[in-house]
């Protein structure tokens, strides 16, 4: 047999109907995820055709968008941004409700932004075909699972028949080669490779990610990387499974049990890229190479080392952007102030990064005149974190510890920046306004973010880890 690449069999495994030159392929999904934000119309496209779910039990629901990361007041009401915000919620409730589909709800201790709660649960598992109406869906790769975002209209078409008409995407493998220096993770990463490759170098590719730099990734790692596909234009980014997806997935609530769990494992090893199988394109980085990062544009790939200027020249392009940020080309990152740093999103907002942030906190203030939000990405990531005292290391530094949510990635819930100010954000997006009507974003690692709350200015982390690191020896 000719070898095959992850994707090929993960694809392979849930085809009802093959492609033909006029018609995509209906695949089969294993796991629906959904959310409040892009859920409604498609409950509402049912309700009018008078159709039902087909399968509530592939289906599987959470409130983060839209969710206020303050608890609700004296009266129980929850202090949502808008009126449409609280209908979005209610319209969840009331659509899971009627259709029996399991829904994280403002109070389940199991709730958190929907690429947390999914591996969490352990519902989501290699080999799978994960869809939701949310780009950011690529994260699920990380476990070795064809996972992509789709539209509103295509949750409707899930929702109805579990099935999903998509065009193959051609295959990329990005290899990360040699071993990354200490102080460098998935963000940086990341980062790096959509500098490399740019916003579009992904478009019409489905990514695996390969080499030495990431196998070497915790799953959270994994997951930051994964995360990050969509922002290089792909359609999705999958990682091969190996003992420690295996290891992370052992025991939690959905994953398979016992007799079952002993076949699930064989298989899911079985599901790498085999030997001589071929991409359509090849993309080699050099890890050893990378260093933290930060965006200074208004496009995840306007990316550059942390401890560097920002390039001289921008380009056209470059320029408008610096117009819009006020950072000057050529500029050094460590001269340019920040007004705000928000830590959390479905990209960094793990337990591994908020002991990141953390161990750059501990014992430190944040500077004067700089806000600090951290917002955990699920209720189990706050009661771990909680456990380990974490959120009162950013309490004592003087940063704000509130509930799971998307929060100010995407500033939905309320949760925002003031006109004009700067923003180090450890999530994944730097458009123009995403944070808030004028706000300037730089992204960075978790790390990365801490250090510049700290320094009021974007700062090199990788003193204070190697700081954190020699006092926990
Ligand atoms: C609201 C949702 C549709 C959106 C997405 O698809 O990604 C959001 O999660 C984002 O990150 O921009
Ligand atoms: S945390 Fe941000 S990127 Fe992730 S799903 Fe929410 S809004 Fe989208």
């Amino acid at each position: 047999m000719k070898p095959q690449t992850l994707f090929d069999k993960v694809w392979a495994r849930h085809v009802v109907v093959e492609e033909a030159a006029d018609a995509p392929a209906v695949l089969y999904i294993d796991l629906h995820l959904i959310h409040e934000v892009t859920s409604p119309q498609a409950f509402a496209a049912l309700a009018e055709r008078g159709l039902k779910v087909r399968r509530p039990d592939r289906t599987l629901a959470t409130l983060d968008h839209s969710t206020p990361t303050r608890p609700p007041g004296p009266d129980g009401e929850w202090p949502y941004a808008s009126p449409e915000a609280k209908a979005q919620v209610e319209a969840l409730q009331r659509n899971c409700a009627a259709h029996g589909i399991r829904l994280l709800g403002l109070d389940d201790p199991r709730r958190g932004i929907v690429h947390v709660i999914g591996p969490e649960l352990g519902a989501t598992r290699p080999g799978m075909t994960i869809v939701c109406g949310d780009s950011h869906t690529s994260t699920h790769g990380a476990f070795g699972a064809l996972a992509f975002g789709i539209g509103t209209t295509e949750v409707g078409h899930v929702l109805a028949t579990q099935c999903l008409l998509q065009r193959r995407p051609r295959t990329m493998r990005v290899t990360f080669g040699g071993r990354l220096q200490p102080g460098v993770g998935a963000k940086d990463m990341a980062l790096a490779m959509i500098a490399t490759i740019g916003a579009d170098g992904g478009r019409g590719y489905a990514i695996e990610y390969a080499g030495k730099a990431v196998r070497s990734l915790t799953m959270e790692g994994r997951m930051t990387l994964c995360n990050m596909s969509i922002e290089a234009g792909a359609r999705c980014g999958m990682i091969a499974p190996d003992e420690k997806t295996v290891e992370w997935l052992e025991g939690r609530e959905l994953a398979p049990k016992g007799e079952a769990w002993t076949r699930a494992v064989e298989d899911w090893l079985s599901l790498s890229t085999d030997e001589g199988a071929a991409f359509d394109r090849e993309v080699f980085i050099d890890a050893a190479e990378i260093r933290p990062m930060a965006t200074y544009g208004v496009s995840p790939d306007a990316a550059a080392p942390v401890d560097g200027p920002v390039p001289a020249d921008p380009g056209e392009a470059g320029r408008a952007a610096a117009d819009y940020m006020r950072i000057a080309p050529g500029q050094r990152f460590s001269e340019i102030r920040v007004d705000r740093v928000f830590i959390g999103s479905c990209t960094n907002s793990r337990l591994s990064d908020l002991r990141e942030a953390a161990a750059v906190l501990r014992g430190r203030k944040v500077k004067e005149g700089v806000t600090v939000l951290v917002a955990p990405g699920s209720e189990a990531v706050r009661s771990a974190a909680e456990a380990e005292g974490l959120h009162e290391v950013f309490l004592a530094a003087g940063a704000e510890w509130r509930l799971p949510g998307c929060s100010m990635c995407i500033a939905m819930n309320g949760d925002k920046g003031e006109p004009g100010e700067l923003v180090v954000s450890t999530s994944n997006r730097n458009f123009m306004g995403r944070q808030g009507k004028g706000v300037r974003t730089v992204l960075a690692s978790p790390a990365t973010a801490a250090a510049s709350a700290v320094e009021g200015r974007i700062a090199d982390p990788r003193p204070y880890l190697e700081q954190a690191e020699r006092m926990a020896s």
